[in-house]
């Protein structure tokens, strides 16, 4: 979606109105915190993008919430309105929590609400990139910063998420269930045009597309030949296949070996979380889910769940969401804000403000509060320049 109008009503989270100054972007933004720590996450991400636009003179952010959680689906029995996808076609993007309670089947909420969001706005590229940040460490003894630096490219639109199957005969000794993965070549095609070119716009142009054709004949055979075929456009980007069980050993062993990845909607979902732990946590990992054509807006969120292990107890790692704050705003064209941000979240965690997951003793406002610390003395330093 092309950004609002530059003259444009602005309203921010206060509720304050207010005409934007000409020259400056205006941008609309769904704000879904949803379940567990998405409200603690969500509430941080959106302090320190105001804070953002507060010091730089480029953007305005206008937020709009939505109580679409597990609260509501308690009360109301369902997740979304009727109207969800006309609504958010209306915002330039989607600021997305986590979904996931303890009471609620896990396959009712995902379905309920990320899937019924992401999947008829053909968010097809779930982009999830991984590095050590600085002042954190990997749990791998000898990789240090830098040498873990990954962009995982998630196809987000159907295979083992497709969502055909079905169940009979529930409960007796007969009953039967299936799950069946689908890849089309629409569906194939674009997500590995989407990696080759994530893969060319990185300096080491390189892609590993995940498999798991040795057992799975058919499908996985289909995926290996279209991404042969796609590739043949992309001369300049060096491939290599790996099956996703020797994926899980490569990335722990060979980190250095590895640049941008391609993957299923299950194996990159899989091999995310174990990058975003070998990066340190996955209380720092972003996603994006980008529809790519820009017909629709795009949704961005933190890699993790709603971890209600930890919800409500002020300790949930703000970073993941930092960092797709950052991806949003990159997405929506700041880049000197997107590079900023991120700046402003490794000197924070350099100084050693971090929460527990990081082995650091802060809790989620503190770290907060030091990123909008970090943000104001960046932009003003970069003012003087
Ligand atoms: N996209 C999503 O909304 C999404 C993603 C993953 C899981 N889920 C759902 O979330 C629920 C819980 O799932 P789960 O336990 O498998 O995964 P999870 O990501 O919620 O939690 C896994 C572990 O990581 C920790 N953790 C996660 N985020 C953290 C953060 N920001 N800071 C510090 N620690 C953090 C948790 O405390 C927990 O120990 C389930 O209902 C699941 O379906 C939703
Ligand atoms: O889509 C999924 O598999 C889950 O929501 C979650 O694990 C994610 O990674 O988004
Ligand atoms: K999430
Ligand atoms: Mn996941």
């Amino acid at each position: 979606m092309a950004p609002s109008a530059v003259e444009t009503k602005v309203v921010d989270s206060s509720g304050t109105e207010g005409i934007a100054a000409p020259g400056r972007q205006s941008y609309k933004i769904a704000s879904i915190p949803a379940d567990g720590i998405g409200p603690e996450v969500i509430s941080a991400g959106i302090t320190v993008l105001q804070k953002l636009s507060e010091e730089l003179d480029t953007f305005d952010l206008e937020f709009e919430h939505f109580d679409w959680s597990s609260e509501r689906y308690r009360k109301e029995g369902k997740y979304l309105p009727d109207n969800a996808l006309e609504i958010v076609k209306g915002f330039d993007a989607i600021l997305f929590g986590a979904v996931g309670a303890p009471d609620v089947p896990d396959h009712i909420s995902l379905w309920g609400l990320r899937l019924a969001l992401c999947q008829p706005l053909q968010q097809y590229a779930n982009v999830r990139p991984t590095r050590i940040l600085r002042g954190t460490s990997s749990p791998l003894s000898n990789c240090k910063i830098g040498d873990l630096d990954w962009v995982i490219i998630r196809e987000n639109s159907e295979g083992e998420y497709a969502g055909h199957g079905g169940t009979s005969h529930m409960d007796e000794a007969w009953s039967v269930a299936t799950e069946v993965s689908i890849f089309t070549r629409h569906g194939t095609e674009r997500i590995m045009r989407f990696a080759f070119e994530t893969a060319r716009s990185r300096p080491r142009k390189k892609l590993t597309v995940v498999t798991k054709s040795n057992a799975q004949r058919n499908g996985m055979v289909f995926w290996d030949r279209v991404a042969t075929q796609v590739g043949k456009d992309y001369p300049d980007v060096e491939v290599d296949k790996m099956l996703v069980d020797a994926m899980t050993t490569r990335m722990v062993l060979k980190p250095e070996s590895i640049d941008t990845v391609v993957a299923t909607n299950l194996h990159a979902d899989i091999l995310s979380d174990l990058a975003a732990a070998l990066a340190g946590s996955i209380g720092i990992a972003p996603t994006s889910n980008l529809d790519p054509t820009r017909k629709n807006p795009s949704m961005f969120e933190p890699i993790h769940g709603s971890a209600f292990d930890i919800t409500g107890k002020g300790v949930a790692n703000p970073v993941a969401t930092f960092w797709t704050a950052s991806e949003m705003l990159l997405w929506l064209g700041q880049k000197e804000a997107a590079t900023l941000l991120m700046e402003a979240v490794e000197n924070v965690t350099e100084a050693g403000v971090k929460t527990a997951d990081l082995n650091g003793k802060s809790g989620t406002v503190e770290v907060t509060d030091a990123v909008s610390v970090e943000i104001e003395k960046l932009a003003r330093r970069g003012k003087k320049v």
